[in-house]
């Protein structure tokens, strides 16, 4: 793998997928190592496949989405009965590392990240009894951790003084606002939530979390109320989550899940699968913000393409929803940028 390095820090909870992890010495580890051929003729979990087909429904979205989402990218019309396939062999190569591995994310996420059959070497790193922070050394950079409108810029800023900033490679993780998406559309309408793909654009907290239900894959017509309902639940499913836990934290489970979808992602973009998807919140000049979230396309390098075209032909209820965002994303992107502007600079 093509290793551009890039020096970041862990805040909070952070996985950083297909790295070469090798300076971490400061923090606590645990290395797991898997007999790869055993592991994946075992392997029945995230993706249940001896190989990763983009048609099958070992991928996270189903197969008919999964058509219905390259005939929109591509513009390619396919045959009911002609069947693109898109195989990649897994190597089983990739190490990845969790750091905040101890955390509420950091478990159940290490343990999906283990079933993938693109993983051969799980590291895990947490701070808990360790009693210096240290940097490390990865090719991208996949930041969890709150408030991710800022802790981006911020990240961004941190690698540009270090001289190691790779646009192409920091992503926001906002996959639990799609997967949220996912599963309230599909209870809405009695759909397989397997089917359902809805994008998710803008940033990753309250209304700057922008649900573009008029591109729900498959096509699906909603009422106005039932727009503004879904819109307003998928905003506050965080909140709705760290009120229920009554103190006790935010949502774990399903931000590991997430995560490892996200990771696993990118590890089939490294692996060579040309057809991969998702939501994040990168360095974007899709909008006039600096960051923004929106579709992107994953490759080798990290960012392939951004997926402009989901931002055309918006409902006005979007459109309205869009332009109100941007001030309080503009706001939490500011934040980040003078808050490590006002640190002092270190070696
Ligand atoms: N992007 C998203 O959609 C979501 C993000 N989050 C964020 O993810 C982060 C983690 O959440 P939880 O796992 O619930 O928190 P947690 O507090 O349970 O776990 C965080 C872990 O990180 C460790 N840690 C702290 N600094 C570290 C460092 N420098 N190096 C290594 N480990 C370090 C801590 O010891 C702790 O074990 C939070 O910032 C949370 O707000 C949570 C849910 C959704
Ligand atoms: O509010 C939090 O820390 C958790 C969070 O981001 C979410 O559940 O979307």
């Amino acid at each position: 793998m093509a290793a551009t390095s890039a020096t970041t820090f862990s805040i909070g909870s952070t996985a950083s997928a297909g790295c070469k992890v090798d300076h971490l010495k400061q923090s606590k580890a645990f290395r797991i190592k898997f007999n790869s051929k055993n592991y994946l003729r075992t392997f029945n979990g995230l993706k249940s496949a001896n190989s990763v087909n983009c048609e099958s429904v070992s991928s996270f979205l189903g197969s008919e989405s999964q058509t219905a989402l390259k005939r929109s990218y591509k513009g390619k019309p396919q045959k009911q009965n002609q069947r693109s396939y898109s195989y990649v062999q897994p190597q089983a190569s990739y190490k990845v590392a969790v750091l905040g591995a101890a955390g509420g994310i950091g478990q159940p996420l290490a343990l999906l990240v283990k079933m993938s059959p693109l993983v051969s070497a799980l590291n895990l790193y947490d701070i808990a009894n360790v009693k210096e922070l240290r940097l490390i050394s990865v090719t991208a950079t996949h930041p969890l951790s709150n408030p991710v409108n800022s802790t981006v810029p911020i990240a961004a800023e941190v690698l540009k003084q270090k001289g190691v900033y790779d646009p192409k490679k920091l992503f926001g993780v906002t996959t639990l606002d799609v997967v949220r998406a996912n599963t309230f559309v599909a209870q809405k309408k009695n759909l397989r939530l397997i089917d359902v793909d809805v994008p998710v654009i803008g940033g990753h907290a309250g209304i700057t979390i922008l649900p573009l239900l008029s591109k729900t894959k498959p096509s699906v017509t909603f009422t106005d109320d039932e727009v503004e309902e879904l819109t307003v639940r998928i905003q506050n499913a965080g909140t709705e989550v760290v009120e229920a836990k009554a103190g006790a934290g935010s949502a774990t489970l399903s931000m590991a899940y997430a995560a490892a979808r996200f990771v696993e992602s990118s590890l089939r973009a490294l692996d060579g699968d040309s057809d991969v998807y998702e939501c994040a919140y990168i360095q974007s000049d899709l909008t006039e913000l600096p960051f923004f979230a929106s579709r992107i396309k994953l490759g080798r390098n990290g960012v392939e393409a951004v997926i402009g075209s989901e931002l055309q032909g918006l409902t006005e209820y979007e459109q309205k929803a869009l332009e109100a965002l941007k001030p309080e994303l503009k706001s939490s992107i500011e934040k980040g940028v003078a808050f490590v502007q006002k640190q002092p600079v270190t070696a």
